[in-house]
Parts: structure tokens; sequence; C-alpha cells
């Protein structure tokens, strides 16, 4: 047969990636097994997965492990898995391309600065061409289960620029990645007792045993294998017997994150439905949190055997994907399969029940760990709060949980919660008040906050993307109604005087006609026009309907190739204010001075006019004619 060997090019990606790898993890080289391990682990249990449908898959080798091994005399190491394997296109789709966006935002985040991307690395994982910081050559040897011998493939790279690619025979299923160690890097890694701590240390908690030869009596290695790591699934242990450092290490091992997690809840449920959970709650985000796809997600097992991740948030809703961890169930049957998570009565019972204690977990952290928690909320709050449009029947206890920025303290922080909010209310009253915008400081500018501001009366900045759809799912709390003070008509209920209502109608009524010219003017571009009740510096506002979505959100929807029902804006006046005394006494140029006093409160909501061309010819007219006045 032959052996096909040709030699191709790396994305130039992997090139910068290797030097850069190569230049900056000097200080922490020992990763690359890490790496390849957990690799290898991921592979088996693929594997693993794949042969519940297809058995014969196994091929009478089941007992999956990772074999680290390594000849001082050639100088190199080895890492072998007898996993899932990789036929020639995948190991050219997973070894010379950077396919996934994850090492393209890598790319992106990429400071210059080598003590930082050295972090930055470790954050990512960056895998399997980490095996260069330590080997000037490195050899993959491959071949994907169920197939025969002979469509082995050898894959062999200097880190250089090029990789050649080879069909080999290989009479066994699996991967092994032979390094070729550097010459500086020989006498610290060819041995047997370094190996195995640096094991300990990062690869301990693999469910899977990762062995290594046996010391003969001649202090040599022998012929026998023996298990090195502690191979046991730790969530299948008592609490009390596991230490927080090795709750931490195990998370390393889940996430794929190696920071720490902020908190972690580890629970055995006995009864009608048996499952083991072990739910993590990260301390920093990861890239892909805002991403559609996820690669990581919690990890479904059944009897300890490895299932999925919930990439598709069948375990956990899309609200709490940022929690990692385990759950092991024991009454699913092994063969699961994702058709049969769906409407699955177990699945549903331990969703619920995880939902729940991720909650619980986080409830806690606010009350007896406050600044906690706003770490949290600054890296996961836009996720939660997705929640109560997805979660309906826990949303009491997500508004609890949520966070805002509010006129309070004007601060961008969103640390205000609805009770702290409703503990601050004054008597009368009885509306949560907030306004959403682009940005915070088109909230925190609106004129739509002028009287609240003035009365003291405190409102909800709200600037994130998701606010809309929340404010839309969550419209009260706590018998309290959430109320846009931008939307509608601003109802104060008693927290306005009698006198203050009189004044209110009486300027009405003399505004009477200046409203009805103006609406005049303005024709079919507005809804209504009104007397305003909650300006007192802004001439003008714009509300929109209580249903209606915020400007810029229409805005946002139509860049994106949404068909969006234009809504009219109701323009709302501040007949007090001089620019409308001004404007009443104009004759030729009304229309022109009314034009302008919605352009300019659309501009100030944070929407786009129509004809921004003819506002600045306005405008300019205007000033000219003022200019002429004051000469
Ligand atoms: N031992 C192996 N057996 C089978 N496939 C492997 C093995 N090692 C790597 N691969 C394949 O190569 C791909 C790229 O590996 P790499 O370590 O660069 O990233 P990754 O493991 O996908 O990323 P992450 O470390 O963030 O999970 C893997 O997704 C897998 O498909």
């Amino acid at each position: 047969m032959t052996t096909h060997k040709e030699t191709l090019q790396f994305q130039t990606e992997i090139n910068q990636l290797l030097h850069l790898m190569i230049h900056s993890l000097y200080s922490n080289k020992e990763i690359f097994l890490r790496e390849l391990i957990s690799n290898a682990s991921d592979a088996c249990d693929k594997l693993r997965f794949e042969a519940l449908a297809d058995p014969s898959l196994m091929a009478g080798d089941s007992e999956l492990n990772v074999k680290v091994d390594f000849d001082a005399e050639n100088g190199t190491l080895s890492i072998r898995d007898n996993g899932i394997g990789m036929n020639r296109d995948e190991v050219i789709a997973n070894i010379g391309t950077i396919a996934k966006s994850g090492t393209k935002e890598f790319f992106e985040r990429l400071s210059g600065d080598q003590s930082k991307d050295a972090k930055l690395i470790g954050q990512f994982g960056v895998g399997f061409y980490s095996a260069f910081i330590v080997a000037d050559r490195v050899t993959l040897n491959t071949r994907r289960a169920g197939m025969e011998a002979e469509h082995g493939v050898r894959w062999e790279s200097d880190g250089t620029g090029a990789y050649t690619l080879e069909t080999v025979d290989l009479p066994e299923r699996g991967t092994e990645i032979v390094l070729h160690l550097r010459e500086e890097e020989r006498s610290d890694f060819l041995n047997a007792w370094r190996l195995r701590s640096i094991i300990n240390k990062y690869s301990d908690h693999v469910p899977l045993p990762i062995l290594m030869r046996k010391t003969g009596d001649d202090q040599q290695p022998g012929d026998t294998w023996e298990t090195i790591n502690k191979a046991s699934a730790l969530w299948q242990r008592a609490k009390s017997e596991i230490s927080d450092a090795e709750y931490k290490e195990f998370y390393q091992y889940v996430s794929h994150d190696y920071g720490e997690p902020l908190a972690w809840a580890h629970n055995r449920v006995e009864g009608r439905l048996e499952y083991t959970s072990l739910l993590y709650i990260p301390g920093k985000a990861p890239f892909d949190l805002w991403e559609p796809n996820q690669t990581h997600g919690i990890k479904l097992y059944v009897q300890r055997v490895f299932i999925m991740d919930d990439t598709e948030h069948q375990i956990l809703p899309r609200y709490l994907r940022f929690v990692r961890g385990v759950i092991d169930s024991s009454d699913l049957p092994l063969n699961v399969s994702r058709e049969i998570l769906q409407g699955n009565r177990v699945i549903d019972q331990m969703r619920s029940g995880s939902v729940k204690r991720v909650l619980g977990l986080l409830e806690d952290m606010a009350v007896n760990e406050p600044e906690k928690y706003q770490n949290f909320w600054n890296e996961f709050g836009r996720a939660l709060k997705e929640g109560p449009g997805e979660d309906f029947a826990n949303r009491e206890q997500i508004a609890r949980l949520l966070r805002f920025a509010s006129t309070h303290s004007d601060n961008e922080t969103q640390n205000v919660s609805l009770t702290d909010y409703i503990g601050r209310m004054p008597e009368g009253q009885d509306k949560i008040y907030y306004i959403t915008a682009d940005t915070f400081i088109a909230a925190k500018n609106s004129p739509q906050l002028e009287l609240l501001r003035k009365k003291g009366i405190e409102v909800l900045l709200l600037s994130d993307r998701v606010d809309e759809w929340l404010t839309s799912h969550l419209q009260e709390f706590e018998g309290k109604s959430l109320a846009s003070v931008a939307k509608g008509t601003l109802d104060l209920g008693s927290i306005e005087t009698e006198e203050e209502r009189k004044s209110q109608e009486e300027i009405e009524k003399t505004a009477e006609g200046l409203v009805e010219r103006i609406k005049n003017a303005l024709g079919d571009r507005v809804e209504a026009v009104r007397v305003s009740h909650r300006l007192t510096s802004s001439p003008a506002c714009i509300v929109l309907g209580e249903r209606d979505m915020a400007l810029y959100m229409q805005q946002l929807l139509k860049q994106a190739g949404h068909e969006i029902p234009s809504t009219k804006p109701t323009l709302e006046i501040n007949p007090g204010h001089p620019m409308l005394a001004r404007i009443e006494q104009e004759d030729a140029r009304f229309a022109e001075w009314s034009s302008l006093l919605l352009d300019q409160a659309i501009l100030a909501e944070g929407g786009q006019l129509e004809d921004p061309a003819g506002f600045v010819a306005r405008l300019n007219q205007l000033m000219l004619a003022l200019a002429d006045q004051s000469h």
C-alpha cells in the first residue's frame, strides 16, 4: 500500500501561536503535560459515548486509560490514549487549523506583554500546541476507533511552519503523542519522579487512570504499569472527605479554567430519584459566555460514565450557562442520547433541582458575602438577567438576585437590589421606576428623569442590551409594579400632592392652544403631543407607549435585519421652558421650530433621525436668524 506522505502548511496564526507559546511560557513549561492529558481524557470520553451506540468500537479494549512514558536514551516523552483517535481529515481539521472561535479570540486579546500573554494562555488552555514549549519535534500517531490498522495517520512537525502527514499501519486504536524534547529540557522531564509529581499536581482528578511504568528494584522503569492519579470520581466521595484544595483542583479539570471558583455546591439526592451534583460558580467569565455555541457546560454522567457536555442547555437553562460541574444520574439508561434527554422526566427533575441549588448558592452568597456576590454580578449578571424571561417559575427568586445602577448613587456599578430600592421608597410611592437606554450615560442624563430627580425619587438606570428583555418579563416585584419613566403616562400616584396636581392641570389648560398648534405642525410624525409631567429643565421629551420597545432597541433590531413595525412617539413639552415661550411667538417659522423640538427630543432619547440633514439645515437657519436678530 502507498504511504501517501505530504507536507502541509500551518495556518499563519498557528505559527504565531507556537512562537508565542515557546517564548512566553518558559516559567511554567510543565503545563504541556496537563494539556495533553486533558485532550487524551476527552478522547476517551468521546469513545465511551460513541461506543454506547456502537459497542464494536471498543474492539475488546474497554479499559480506557492514558499512559505516560519516556525514553531517556532517545530523549522522548510520550502520552498515549486508547480513546477515539482521529482519521486523516480530522487531524488536518483539528491539529493544522485554528477552527475554534476561542483561539481566534485569544489572538485578539494578546497584548504583546509577555507576562500578561502567558496568563492568557493559561486561561484559554491552548491545548495541543503547548507540546512545542518543551519539544523541538512532535510526532502524533493516531487511529480512529472502528478503522483498520492500515488507516493510521502520522503527523509530524518541528513547529516552524509546516507539518507532514503520512498514512501508517497502527496496531492499536487511539492517539500517541511523542515529544522529542529539546536538549535542555531532557534532564528535567525525563524523570519518573518529576513526571509523577506534575501529574499529581494537575491531573489527579481526571476520572480516568493515568498510568506510568512501575519502577523496579533496580530503580529502572519495568514492564508493569501502575495508576498514579486518584482516578476516582471526586463527586462520588463523601463531602467530609474532600478538602477545599481538592474541590478547587477538580474545578480546574471540569471547567478548563485555571483560576479559582467563587463557590460550589455538592449534593447527593436520594429517594425516588438518585443523582449527585457538584456545581461550581466560576470566578471569571469564560471567553465564549456570550457566543451562541459554547464548547463546555455541565458534564452529564450516568453511573460515572461520561455521557456529554450539556452545551444545548438541557440540564441547566441558558441563563445559568456560566455554571460548571458534573451531574451524575443513577436513573438514566447508559445508552441515553440527546433525543432521549428531551422532555425526559428524570432530566426535568434534575434540572429543577439543580436550578434551585444554583440559585440558593447565589442567594446565600448575596446575603453572607456581598463583596463576593458583587464580583459574581460583574462577571455574570447580564446572563442572570435573561432568567425571568426564560424561567418563569423561579422569577421571584431570580429577581431578588438582580442588581442595578440607579440614581441613588448615579454610579455605573450595578449594586442596587430591588429589595434595597423598595426599602428606600418614600411613603406614597407604589412603583419601581426605571429607564432603559443604550448607554449608562444616556440613561443617567435622560430628560425623563428630571422631575423624579427633583423630588428625590430613585430610578433604576438600565443600559445592558438584555434590560429591555428583562423588563418586558419582570413586571412586578413583591407586589410593586415596575414602570418605565419613558413609557406611557408617568403616574406618580400619591407621591404627588393635591396642589401639584392642580397646578399641573392649570398649566395644561393654558398650554392647550400651543399643544394643538405643535400637533398640527408635526402631523403624523407623532402619535400625540401633550404637556409633560416629568420635565423641569428640558424643553421636550419623547415618550413611548407602555408596550413599545425603546427607540435604540428598535434601531438595533432594524440594523440586524429584523422587520420592526415603526412606532410613533408621543412628544411631551414643557410649557414653562423659555424655548416654548419663544416658539409660541413664532409665526412663519413655527413649523420649523416644532420639528426641531421633536428631532432633538428623539436624539436625546438615543433615537436616529429619519432626515438628519434636514435637522442640521433647520438648526443652521434658526441660528442664523437668531444671529441676525442680535445685530
Ligand atoms: N489525544 C487526542 N485524541 C483525539 N483527538 C485529539 C487528541 N488531542 C487533540 N485532539 C483533537 O484536536 C483538537 C484540538 O485540540 P486542542 O488541545 O488544541 O484544543 P481543545 O482540546 O479542543 O481545546 P480546550 O483545551 O480549550 O478544550 C481537539 O478538540 C480534538 O478534536
